[in-house]
């Protein structure tokens, strides 16, 4: 599908029905369609979900059948008297989007695990259940991490850029150093699921010590991994890595500003695989620019696409990505499939396999 960026989008309406002699839908058949639930997709999504959606039969659907986002604009008209919404983490469900399909929307479902896209008070208000992705995508999210980690605390982008642009002159004794697990402290700011998947997999690098804030002890979770509750503040001083793994909401926007990295050593790493939004950009600029901290892996950013103007690209000691975390063939195709079942599942006014509670 290397063309679908190319190719104008399509509108597919997808329906699997007999066909009568001349190969159209029979009438009947057209009939008993009309009256299956009306279910806008705003994005091309993997192929495991579109599949559940066409064999079930149980709906009918358009889809915005482009890799790029749908414009916003055909978005409130095709949104239009819809009673399903299918939609990914690009999509903001706000008021005017809700007002806009109208009182048949009964449900939606996101195929993302994060859900500051929506506006969870007005989905409220209006009575609509919300499924979402969690789990599914938590291994990838954690190998993603730890990979981001890695390639921030061992400056593996500027290595790799000075080999390749000439700068290898010979071995040197303290060239490219970075820092190392190995007898480290690792602090995990919002510990669910995703934490615990990261410090599994960081401890077999010999870490010394897990620790981790949050709204409250979480000590199921913490147990699995032996992590220490501590303060916002201890979490900043004693963490040698810094990894922040909770949600977007009011309480956490730009949580991570000059207040956490002046407590910082000047020798930690912070990374971000959760939602940009959590840092104030500027701060951790200036953090990283005067060697307040000594690196930052991010796979989130405000905005997204971060432009290639910003600051941030111009430091060696910023290791940015796309947003990937989750970016694996297996794992969106099961976000897909989840979002997909959810969806069906809601429309039939039964548990969703992962709701929201509103
Ligand atoms: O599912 C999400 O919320 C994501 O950010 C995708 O990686």
């Amino acid at each position: 599908m290397w063309c679908s960026r190319m190719a104008l989008p399509r509108l597919q309406r997808i329906a699997v029905a007999p066909l009568n002699a001349a190969g159209g839908l029979t009438s009947k058949v057209q009939r008993e369609m009309s009256t299956l639930p009306r279910v806008y997709v705003t994005r091309q999504i993997p192929p495991e979900g579109l599949k559940i959606l066409k064999d079930s039969g149980q709906v009918q659907f358009e889809l915005w059948d482009s890799d790029d986002p749908v414009p916003r604009k055909e978005l409130l008209q095709k949104v239009k008297g819809v009673d399903g919404l299918l939609c990914v983490l690009t999509e903001k469900i706000d008021a005017e989007l809700l007002d806009a399909a109208g009182p048949n929307l009964k449900v939606l479902s996101t195929m993302s695990v994060g859900f500051d896209h929506l506006s969870l008070e007005e989905l409220k208000k209006r009575g609509i259940r919300v499924g979402y992705t969690p789990d599914v995508l938590t291994d990838a999210v954690a190998e993603l991490t730890v990979a981001l980690l890695l390639t921030t605390s061992r400056r593996l982008i500027e290595a790799t850029h000075e080999a390749k642009t000439g700068g290898w002159g010979t071995w040197r004794t303290l060239w490219l150093c970075g820092h190392e697990l190995a007898n480290s402290t690792v602090g995990i700011f919002g510990l669910g699921r995703i934490g615990v998947a990261i410090a599994e997999r960081l401890a077999p690098f010999k870490v010394k010590k897990f620790i981790y804030t949050d709204m409250a002890p979480r000590p199921e979770l913490a147990s699995a991994i032996n992590a220490e509750f501590v303060s916002f503040d201890e979490l900043a001083k004693q963490s040698d890595f810094l990894a922040v793994c909770c949600a977007l909401t009011p309480e956490t926007k730009e949580i991570c500003n000059k207040n956490l990295f002046s407590k910082m050593k000047n020798t930690s790493i912070f990374i971000n695989t959760s939602r940009g939004g959590v840092v104030n950009q500027e701060d951790l600029y200036e953090a990283l620019s005067t060697g307040q901290i000594a690196g930052a892996g991010l796979d989130v950013t405000v905005p997204e696409p971060l432009p290639t103007s910003h600051p941030l690209f111009t430091l060696k000691n910023c290791v940015i990505l796309p947003h990937i975390a989750s970016a694996s063939y297996t794992t969106r195709n099961a976000m897909s499939s989840l979002a997909a079942n959810n969806l069906l599942l809601g429309l039939r006014g039964q548990p969703m396999i992962k709701e929201l509670k509103l």
